[in-house]
């Protein structure tokens, strides 16, 4: 059983996002025209099939201004529940998915395949689907025009016809058969010939392979004999570069002799020059000693020149020292009583500095004394008694300006109470004219007294007030005097206070100025004592001066001793006996090798000598060169005996090889004619294998067509078969066998379906028949279903009420749907009641009703109010802005 459950589209037709969930029972979808309703049966129809409804491209279903529409369908069949995804335009696939409490498991993807899917599970085709349960806007009745081109599409009766036609596939696939048939007749012809040329071809490579042989078996002998031929040639080779190489040998021992005989004619010339050159550079030895001498001799001269140097300065230090001797010995007894005095200074500095301290001390108390002096001076003590007395008379005088500014506040209130009820009473005598009683005596009044009394109040009235500004004028000029007063007051206090300060100062001045007087006593007494000392110490300090000068001098010559003189004089005496020796050892040199006493002189020697040093040396190097080419000839003339002795073993062993040139010619020769013949052979037997090759080639090429002809002509019996068989389903497939085998099956069926439905339905009909073949165009349309009445009679379908069409054209659908679906769970209508009156719209609702017995959910599409109440789960569709929105108004049934 099949149930819708929801439907999801996107950017699908006028529907931007709508989310729609249907419930089991009558679904009424209602809205405006154009507000979107159909478009939501529309996409449950593109969800299950992929086609539109309405005549349009996919694409057109896109909502204007999207890029892709997606619709997703959520069915249950038989307690399953499965997603229907489909997409236009849109990068995924389409899906069919079955979705269980936690997930979903995709079945199907691809339109094909889940079209595929949809139609096993929904067990019914487009065609099937929509020729029954979903009914198109104002196509309820057009059941009645075509239910035979419907059962033909449903039984697919048409396509059958279409197999059977004479320009149909049937008699297309046999004519094919035929042609294949006659192609074998000719491949037949074609294997003959070609046997025939397998023939031929096998007796010409015989031939060839004769020929070949032949010529195999004469270039194996060839072959034999240059082989032998070879060898021999071989050997002679090896012989031939033995001999070329001894040659090549002796050449080059013969060169190498000549080159060494060149060389030698050399040896005599530098035998002489070795001699020469030996004598030349004997006297090296000697011109070293001299030179030698010759720097020991500048070493020494130079020495002695140092030590008179030295010397000289040495003796000027000893004179100095000695005037300074003299000089210290003179001054020391002066000295002795400058150190005498400076210590007695020293002794005396403690006692000079507490003097100094004291009389700083007494300074400064002096100092203090004179400032005290002139503080006190300055102070000017006024007598504050004066002051006192002012000030007792002063507070007297406000405390009775105190005293007299009460008794005015107390008269001012008195008058100002006296005011108040004088105004009272006068207020009363005014406001209360009826009362003729004296409000202060009680009398009775007459008119005259009463404005006489009001006259009276009113001047005392007038009086006191004049009283009350008198008051307050000495009020105020009181208390400006009081203030006046306070303040006076406080002035003479903060007086009399600050006297007081000054002579507490002064007192205490008094008091301290005393105290340093007698300070100062104690300290001049102090500084008497140490008088004596002092003046001592500035005798010395006289003393001290004059002896400066002499001190000063003596300090310059005070570190010269007479054993510093003594070392001094040890010093000059080593000198000179240093320079004796120097002098002594030089004139030794000097005699020995002749040579002058005069640094200038020495230094020319020296230089010539240097220079025939050099010489010499490079003489040596000449030498020495000399004497290695000496050993080089030397050695080469050995090298020549060792050669000639080679050179005769060569020659010997030349003439022991025998090697005859003119008989290794002739053999090259021959072996160079057979080289060619053996060639001229190979090429012919090239060209007879390849032509050997190219006919079994051409043999093995025909064998495998012969092959494949053979397969080819395999398949004439099947296809004999098929012909046969074609032309027997095409005799099955007519009007009279299969055809109407189907649709008497489907017709009882159908009919025995019609009868239980409309049971259902209150209607008076109860027997109904089928006329498929009446329904054909051109016949007459309205007998193709025959209703018989309860008494039996038949009428015709035009006959009946427009209601009774109705119900009948609807349980005809549902008796179809059911005979070919079995459980058909869903009918879907869209604007059933176009054109209806609304006593058949009554009608109609009724039928619907009734159709839930058949069917447990309907999804019905209507613009009119009145249907709603036909609804069970109704949704409401209303366009806002261009595009379409979805409501849930009412919701009357019971969720199961
Ligand atoms: N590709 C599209 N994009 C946007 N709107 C479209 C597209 N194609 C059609 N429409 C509009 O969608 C609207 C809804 O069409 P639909 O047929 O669902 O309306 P309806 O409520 O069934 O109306 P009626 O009762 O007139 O049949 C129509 O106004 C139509 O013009």
């Amino acid at each position: 059983m099949m149930e819708i459950k929801r439907i999801y589209v996107e950017n699908f037709l006028s529907h931007e996002k709508s989310d729609v969930k249907f419930k089991p029972g009558i679904n009424v979808i209602i809205g405006h025209n154009g507000a979107g309703k159909s478009s939501i049966i529309d996409a449950i129809y593109f969800s299950l099939f992929r086609d539109p409804v309405r005549k349009v491209n996919q694409d057109d279903l896109i909502r204007k201004g999207s890029k892709e529409a997606k619709v997703e369908l959520d069915i249950e069949i038989n307690g399953k529940t499965y997603q229907i995804r489909r997409l236009i335009k849109g990068s995924i696939t389409d899906t069919i998915s079955e979705i269980f409490p936690n997930g979903y498991k995709t079945l199907a993807r691809g339109a094909k395949e889940v079209d595929a899917t949809v139609y096993k599970l929904i067990n019914a085709d487009e065609e099937v689907f929509s020729s029954t349960l979903f009914i198109a806007q104002g196509k309820i009745e057009e059941i009645f025009d075509n239910i035979s081109e419907i059962m033909n599409k449903i039984l697919k009766i048409e396509r059958m016809n279409e197999l059977r036609e004479t320009n149909g596939p049937i008699h297309q696939l046999i004519k094919d058969i035929d042609n294949e048939l006659k192609y074998l007749e000719g491949e037949k012809e074609r294997y003959k010939i070609i046997e025939q040329r397998i023939n031929n071809n096998k007796k010409r490579i015989e031939e060839d392979q004769k020929q070949l042989q032949d010529i195999i078996e004469r270039v194996k002998r060839i072959q034999e004999d240059l082989q032998k031929k070879k060898t021999e040639i071989t050997q002679l080779e090896d012989k031939k570069a033995k001999v070329e190489a001894l040659f090549q040998t002796k050449l080059s021992i013969q060169k190498e002799i000549q080159e060494i005989e060149e060389k030698l004619k050399q040896l005599p010339a530098l035998l002489r020059e070795k001699e020469d050159l030996e004598a030349k550079v004997k006297d090296e030895e000697l011109l070293n000693n001299k030179l030698n001498a010759i720097k020991e001799a500048k070493v020494l001269i130079s020495s002695i020149k140092q030590t008179s140097q030295f010397l000289d300065n040495l003796i000027k230090q000893l004179n100095s020292k000695k005037s300074d001797l003299e000089e210290k010995k003179k001054l020391e007894d002066k000295e002795k009583t400058y150190q005498e005095l400076n210590r007695k200074k020293i002794e005396l500095e403690n006692v000079e500095n507490e003097y100094t301290r004291l009389i700083s001390i007494l300074e400064n108390i002096k100092r203090n004394i004179e400032e005290k002096k002139r503080r006190l001076s300055e102070i000017k003590i006024i007598n504050d008694e004066e002051l006192k007395i002012k000030l007792e008379s002063l507070n007297e005088e406000l405390e009775r300006k105190r005293k007299e500014k009460e008794e005015i506040t107390s008269r001012k209130s008195e008058v100002e109470g006296e005011i108040k009820q004088l105004v009272s009473i006068k207020n009363n005598l005014h406001s209360l004219e009826s009362v003729s009683k004296c409000p202060v005596c009680g009398r009775d009044l007459s008119e005259h007294e009463r404005s006489k009394i009001y006259q009276e109040l009113s001047e005392k009235i007038e009086q006191l007030n004049k009283q009350k500004l008198e008051l307050n004028k000495q009020y105020l000029s009181l208390s400006d005097y009081i203030n006046r007063l306070q303040s006076t007051i406080m002035q003479l206090q903060s007086q009399i206070l600050s006297l007081q300060k000054l002579k507490g100062e002064f007192e205490n001045l008094k008091q301290e100025l005393e105290k340093l007087e007698k300070q100062k006593a104690d300290y001049e007494e102090k500084v008497k004592n140490y008088q004596p000392a002092h003046e001592e110490y500035n005798r010395i300090k006289e003393q001290l001066k004059e002896l400066e000068e002499y001190h000063n001098r003596y300090l310059k010559v005070s570190r010269v001793s007479e054993n510093e003189i003594e070392d001094l004089n040890r010093e000059i005496a080593e000198k000179v006996k240093q320079k004796a020796e120097d002098t002594e050892k030089l004139s030794q040199i000097l005699k020995e090798f002749e040579l002058p006493n005069d640094n200038k002189k020495l230094l020319e020697i020296e230089k010539q000598i240097e220079n025939k040093i050099t010489e010499i040396q490079n003489l040596k190097r000449k030498l020495e060169d000399v004497k290695a080419r000496l050993a080089v000839l030397q050695n080469e003339k050995l090298r020549k005996t060792t050669l000639e002795n080679e050179l005769k073993k060569v020659e010997e062993e030349i003439s022991t090889i025998k090697f005859d040139v003119a008989y290794y010619q002739e053999l090259k020769d021959k072996v160079e004619k057979m080289n060619d013949e053996y060639n001229r052979l190979s090429l012919e037997m090239g060209k007879l294998e390849g032509e050997i090759k190219a006919l079994q080639s051409t043999i093995d090429n025909d064998l495998k067509e012969l092959e494949e002809i053979k397969k080819k002509l395999e398949k004439e019996k099947k296809l004999t078969d098929a012909k046969k068989n074609l032309e027997g389903l095409r005799e099955i497939l007519s009007e009279k066998k299969l055809q109407a085998y189907l649709k008497n099956n489907a017709k009882t069926s159908i009919e025995n379906n019609l009868i239980t439905i409309l049971s259902k339905f209150d209607l008076t009909y109860r027997a109904l028949e089928l006329n498929f073949e009446q329904g054909v165009k051109g016949k007459n349309k309205a007998s193709a279903i025959v209703v018989y009445n309860d008494k039996g009679d038949e009428v015709p379908v035009n006959a009946l009420s427009g209601g009774e069409r109705t119900a009948i054209a609807i349980a005809l659908r549902l008796a179809i749907a059911k005979s070919l679906m079995k459980d058909a769970g869903v009918l879907i209508m869209d604007e059933p009641t176009v054109n209806l009156d609304e006593y058949r719209r009554r009608e109609l609702i009724d039928i619907i009703r009734s159709s839930l017995e058949i069917v447990h959910q309907i999804i019905l599409v209507t613009h009119e109010e009145e249907l709603m109440e036909a609804g069970d789960y109704v949704l409401k569709l209303e366009k806002k802005g261009g595009i379409s929105k979805v409501e849930v108004v009412s919701n009357d049934q019971q969720v199961i």
